[in-house]
């Protein structure tokens, strides 16, 4: 079939739906001014990590889901402890959308598609526009923390979006391009995995490490020991890496890089429309740019093999990886802006 396009008033671009156009303007914005350019650093983490912690404000207690109350209601939601340092990237994102005519919801989401784009091995997200401005804040409880057991917070994603045990294994793909700046404050940006500038699978492989050192100081609440010095591990992380019901999806993404874009690609469609009905929303994914290619290997970084990993998975071995060379590996802190 012939898809028409139709010109933008840009004189630039050509979209599917008119509604797009207004879209390509805010791209280039915020690549230029929110993202330093296009790179996949803190400003893009943290776009990401409100993606979910906006739209995962609905369940059974209420809230309005990817609804940007977040930037709205931030008096409000800012302050849940779950929400901790969250108030920096809503305080940077709220000029773009003063300054362009989108609604809090869909930039949220539309910032977090973009931003995601500029990490090599990421998939291109999709964005749907239509989110009409929000009604009230979400309540309180409804952002999972690292230090909650994995019972509560499976039920939590359920009660969210009905989302499976395999889901939330694919949501935490987000965290192979995340640091912790206030899990441990004495170490602001300590990354989860040794590449947190790109979207592969080592995420999966260190989590499943035994840990053996805190980066920073002992004590804190939601973290556990890690593997390499420089690295934080949540304990909610290192718990669904063990669990029964988590544990071999958990595996099944090491070193599987088609595996890896593909379910996350699927559930963030699905986390960024909770609260809306796909149906009613105009598809824009066409002004998401395609992000660079990871071409690399998972492997065990330097120091480290297979005798280090604690196998969780009882009906699948854990995939033979290659040492990367070198004294044991130290991974940098993210850079803040
Ligand atoms: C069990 C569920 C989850 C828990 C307990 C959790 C917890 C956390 C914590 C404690 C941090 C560190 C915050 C800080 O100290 O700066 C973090 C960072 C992050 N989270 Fe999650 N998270 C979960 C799920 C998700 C999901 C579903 C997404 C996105 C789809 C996500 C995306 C991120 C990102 C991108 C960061 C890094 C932010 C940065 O580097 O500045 N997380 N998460
Ligand atoms: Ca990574
Ligand atoms: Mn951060």
């Amino acid at each position: 079939a012939i898809i028409k396009r139709v010109a933008c008033p840009d004189g630039v671009n050509t979209a599917t739906n008119a509604a797009c156009c207004p879209l390509f303007a805010i791209r280039d914005d915020i690549q230029e001014n929110l993202f330093d350019g296009g790179e996949c650093g803190e400003e893009v983490h943290e776009s990401l990590r409100l993606t979910f912690h906006d739209a995962i404000g609905i369940g059974s207690n209420g809230g309005g889901g990817a609804d940007g109350s977040m930037i709205v209601f931030s008096d409000i939601e800012t302050n849940f402890h779950a929400n901790l340092g969250i108030d920096e990237i809503v305080g940077e994102q709220k000029p773009f959308i003063a300054k362009h005519n989108i609604t809090p919801g869909d930039f949220i989401q539309f910032a977090g598609a973009v931003g995601v784009s500029n990490c090599p091995g990421a998939p291109r997200l999709n964005f749907f526009l239509g989110r009409p401005a929000p009604l009230a804040p979400a309540p309180d409880k409804t952002v999972p923390e690292p230090f909650d057991t994995v019972d509560s917070i499976l039920a939590r994603f359920a009660d969210a979006g009905n989302f499976s045990p395999v889901e939330v294994v694919w949501l935490l793909i987000s965290h192979t391009i995340a640091a912790a700046d206030h899990v441990d404050p004495s170490i602001p940006g300590t990354p989860f995995d040794s590449t947190p500038e790109v979207f592969d699978t080592q995420f999966f492989v260190e989590t499943q490490l035994r840990g053996t050192l805190f980066p920073g100081t002992g004590g804190n609440q939601g973290e556990v020991e890690s593997p390499l010095h420089g690295e934080i591990r949540l304990q909610s992380d290192h718990l669904l890496a063990r669990d029964s019901r988590t544990n071999c999806e958990w595996q099944s993404f090491v070193n599987n890089q088609n595996k890896l874009q593909n379910r996350f690609q699927a559930v963030m469609l699905k986390l960024s429309l909770l609260g809306h009905n796909q149906d009613d929303m105009v598809d824009c994914s066409e002004v998401i740019p395609v992000p660079p290619p990871f071409t690399g290997k998972a492997t065990f970084p330097a120091g480290l093999s297979h005798s280090d990993v604690e196998q969780a998975c009882a009906t699948a071995a854990f995939p033979t990886l290659a040492t990367d060379p070198g004294p044991a590996t130290s991974v940098a802190p993210v850079p803040p802006s």
